[in-house]
């Protein structure tokens, strides 16, 4: 057995809780009831964008009550070795559907700086997508937006400047599954 790293149950701990269950699965409701009204006859592919989209896009889509494909792609933030996060994006998994003229609903769970969403989009414009519908669970407030033409269509929560966990986003590779979002402590 290899044992679990202190630091993984010590920034749970020490954490911040920033939405609780209940507040972020209101917002997931909301993200829901926005998206029907304005997808139900769309025919979409949703696309989760791995790994963090995962927990986001399997509680969404059962409020979806139209038709619709489900997918995934993975685009992740290029890591250099020390672990610090370039604007880079590593595509480790493109869309393998023909993507001409359809509309597709990308959700991911936090819109950052905004490079991953850029590289899907334009990956996906480059493949003759028609419409693109972004849901986010979480978007963070600064002023280091990259792609300022990238707004999310569907936002869940607006959180503070600081690194969130839970509800698909990790700390180190854990606490996806925390039930609710969580700053760790800073300082
Ligand atoms: O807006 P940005 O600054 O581009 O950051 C947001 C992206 O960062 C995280 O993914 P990450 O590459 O860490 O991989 P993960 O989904 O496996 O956690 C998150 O899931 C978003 O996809
Ligand atoms: N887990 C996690 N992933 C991110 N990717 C970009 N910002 C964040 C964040 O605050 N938390």
């Amino acid at each position: 057995m290899v044992a679990i790293p202190a630091e993984i149950q010590q920034v749970m701990r020490e954490a911040e809780c920033l939405f609780s269950e209940s507040q972020v699965e209101r917002a997931i409701d909301n993200i829901a009831a926005d998206i029907s009204e304005t997808m139900a006859e769309k025919n979409p592919i949703v696309f989760s964008v791995m790994n963090g989209g995962m927990v986001l896009t399997g509680k969404l889509v059962t409020k979806l009550g139209f038709p619709l494909e489900i997918s995934y792609l993975h685009a992740t933030r290029f890591r250099h070795d020390n672990n610090t996060k370039s604007p880079d994006i590593e595509w480790r998994a493109h869309p393998q559907q023909n993507l001409k003229g359809r509309t597709i609903l990308i959700v991911d769970d936090i819109y950052d700086e905004g490079a991953t969403l850029g590289a899907i989009v334009d990956h996906c414009k480059a493949e003759g997508v028609g419409e693109i519908h972004i849901a986010v669970l979480v978007d963070k407030q600064h002023d280091r937006k990259a792609r300022p033409d990238i707004i999310p269509d569907y936002i869940g929560l607006q959180c503070e400047d600081r690194f969130v966990f839970g509800y698909g986003m990790d700390y180190k590779g854990y606490w996806r599954n925390a039930p609710g979002i969580y700053a760790v402590k800073e300082g």
